[in-house]
């Protein structure tokens, strides 16, 4: 399967109150990948909360991917997202089998992401590319490097950070297959406009 559209990701305190009815709202425009991420310890909660996701991605064909958290993904049986100090792919690879979807986080380091490729990662992600409110001390990317890791990667190239419907368009232009979006899709004032913002990302990647 080739991983090329929106990866919606959740954040707990923007969407407190609205949690499933805003990704409902996402998943309706059409999204590729799901990211359930929760950085609190609160591990019953996110159990319950992974879990209906994992009902709601399975009712729109939607792949879920958990951040962070390999042993909650090989739970549920879906893919997992990990950062450079979440654990190694090899065994997340091992636990959750040949056909799970693995992402890992790359930064702006394209030589990380070649390491990424050999370890087994489904597809890297690059970032971030502008200012973030949800993440805002991650280290930046350029476009010049998302170029140049797109002559260098076979694997799907994921972008992240601050990405919205005015400025993605450059980047899928420099070789991004997915479009990691948090604030972007999810800091609207309703579920249809959650909808459209969905819809109109497809429509950058032409899906
Ligand atoms: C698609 C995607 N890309 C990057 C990240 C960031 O992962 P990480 O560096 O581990 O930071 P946290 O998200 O865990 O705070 C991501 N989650 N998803
Ligand atoms: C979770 C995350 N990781 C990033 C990285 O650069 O690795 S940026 C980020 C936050 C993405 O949220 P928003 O779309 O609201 O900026
Ligand atoms: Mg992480």
């Amino acid at each position: 399967m080739k991983l090329r559209g929106l990866y919606a990701i959740t954040d707990s305190q923007l969407l407190a109150g609205k949690f499933l009815a805003y990704v409902e709202a996402a998943l309706d425009g059409g999204v590729t990948l799901l990211q359930y991420r929760d950085k609190s310890s609160d591990e019953a909660r996110r159990l319950r909360e992974a879990e209906k996701l994992h009902e709601l991605c399975s009712r729109y064909k939607t792949q879920l991917i958990i951040n962070d958290d390999a042993e909650l993904a090989a739970r549920l049986g879906v893919g997992v997202h990990l950062g450079q100090t979440d654990g190694p792919l090899t065994p997340a690879r091992a636990l959750l089998g040949s056909r799970a979807i693995i992402g890992a986080t790359c930064h702006s380091q394209i030589e990380l992401a070649e390491q990424a490729a050999r370890e087994g990662a489904s597809y890297v992600a690059f970032g971030r590319f502008f200012n973030s409110t949800t993440k805002p001390g991650a280290p930046a990317a350029t476009v010049e490097m998302l170029a140049e890791a797109r002559t260098r990667l076979q694997l799907p190239i994921c972008v992240i950070g601050g990405v919205t419907l005015d400025n993605a368009e450059p980047l899928v232009a420099h070789g991004a297959d997915l479009l990691a979006v948090v604030h972007g899709l999810f800091g609207a004032d309703s579920t249809q406009e959650v909808t459209r913002r969905a819809r109109a990302f497809n429509a950058l990647l032409k899906i």
